[in-house]
């Protein structure tokens, strides 16, 4: 992840962190989606998409940058947008109904909105057409899957057997199966390049292991001000949280699902825990990768768009508040239960 832009004028020497650049609303593009195509093709070990920033002397008003219904057709079709949702983040965690989590400041809403609104301005899509199935067309061309494996890696992913094999080989190949882009669902969210079978390991979600006062405190003071959008938090239990909003994979991009085609799990290799998104069950090439977040919070409710059938119309865990509340009686009811 870059730590800083550096104006895309050809004699302008400016440089801002990205977190400024998006306070400052400062525009900030790739510099030419067909590399994402192109990436997509190519064998890089390390393909390398780069943006386009400009500082706020060199910037274009954003009526001269093409806009997302010249470039997409109908955006209507492609971003589903409602401005009641306005948070840019949730925490997301293993499912623990007995958490609350999250809260929204009217001052975070409104930053939040303003996130929104750039990212589905962002005018470029990536094949996200079989994020979930749904509305599909015949437009999505799926990819031979092993042709973009090499030899080793798909020897790699044939022969692991352990945890730890597993773990190894996702880390050597998750580069070349998976993709971000502009999603259906929200803002960016990540694809699968190639197909892949239920029990695969996906991808780890990384970023800075803080302790939670540390976590609330950036959440308040810093990330929402600046980014926001919340935080990309993902809380591994009462003592340790993952901060994905600064460092990490494209991991903590992955979209929430009602009915998602990926879980989350804490699992222990050679000692160690890592946070691994797994796949639910068989993935085709390009769906949109997504887990369920189970978001429990009183306070915040969160509307979903992932655009299922059986969406149950918010991002929050809802049986777990149900659950919750069934545990939580008041004072007054268990005297009387005792009488
Ligand atoms: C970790 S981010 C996921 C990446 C995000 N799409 C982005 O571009 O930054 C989590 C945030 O994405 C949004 N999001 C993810 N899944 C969603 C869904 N199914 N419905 C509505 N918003 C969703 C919520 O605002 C959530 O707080």
């Amino acid at each position: 992840m870059e730590l800083a832009y550096r104006c895309s004028h050809p004699t302008c020497r400016v440089a801002y962190h990205p977190l400024c650049a998006r306070a400052a609303d400062l525009c900030v593009e790739l510099e030419d989606d067909d590399k994402i195509h192109l990436m997509l093709l190519e064998e890089d070990e390390d393909p390398c998409i780069r943006l386009l920033s400009y500082c706020k002397k060199h910037r274009q008003p954003s009526t001269e940058r093409p806009s997302l219904e010249s470039n997409l057709g109908n955006p209507a079709q492609l971003v589903q947008t409602d401005a009641a949702s306005s948070s840019g983040c949730a925490r997301t965690e293993p499912y623990n109904f007995h958490r609350r989590r999250g809260q929204q400041q009217p001052q975070v809403t409104a930053t939040a909105s303003v996130k929104r609104l750039y990212v589905e301005n962002m005018p470029y899509i990536v094949s996200g057409y079989c994020q979930n199935k749904v509305g599909c067309d015949t437009s999505c061309e799926p990819i031979q899957s092993v042709a973009l494996l090499d030899a080793a890696s798909q020897e790699a992913s044939v022969n692991v057997s352990s945890m730890a094999e597993k773990y190894k080989s996702m880390k050597a190949t998750f580069r070349k199966r998976l993709a971000f882009g502009k999603s259906r669902i929200h803002g960016f969210g990540v694809f699968a390049k190639v197909a892949h079978k239920a029990g695969d390991m996906m991808i780890e979600y990384i970023g800075e292991l803080v302790r939670p006062p540390i976590s609330d405190l950036r959440e308040r003071r810093i990330y929402n001000s600046l980014v926001g959008a919340g935080t990309y938090m993902f809380r591994i239990d009462d003592e340790r949280v993952i901060d994905a909003t600064r460092a990490g994979s494209i991991a903590h991009l992955i979209n929430h699902s009602c009915e998602p085609n990926c879980y989350s799990r804490v699992i222990s290799v050679l000692g160690d825990e890592h946070i691994i998104i797994f796949a639910k069950r068989d993935i085709d090439p390009w769906e949109e990768l997504t887990y369920d977040y189970r978001f429990v919070s009183n306070e915040q409710r969160l509307p979903c768009y992932c655009g299922f059938p059986k969406c149950r119309g918010v991002v929050n865990d809802v049986e777990a508040e149900v659950q919750s509340t069934k545990i939580r009686v008041t004072r007054s009811e268990l005297f009387q239960q005792k009488d």
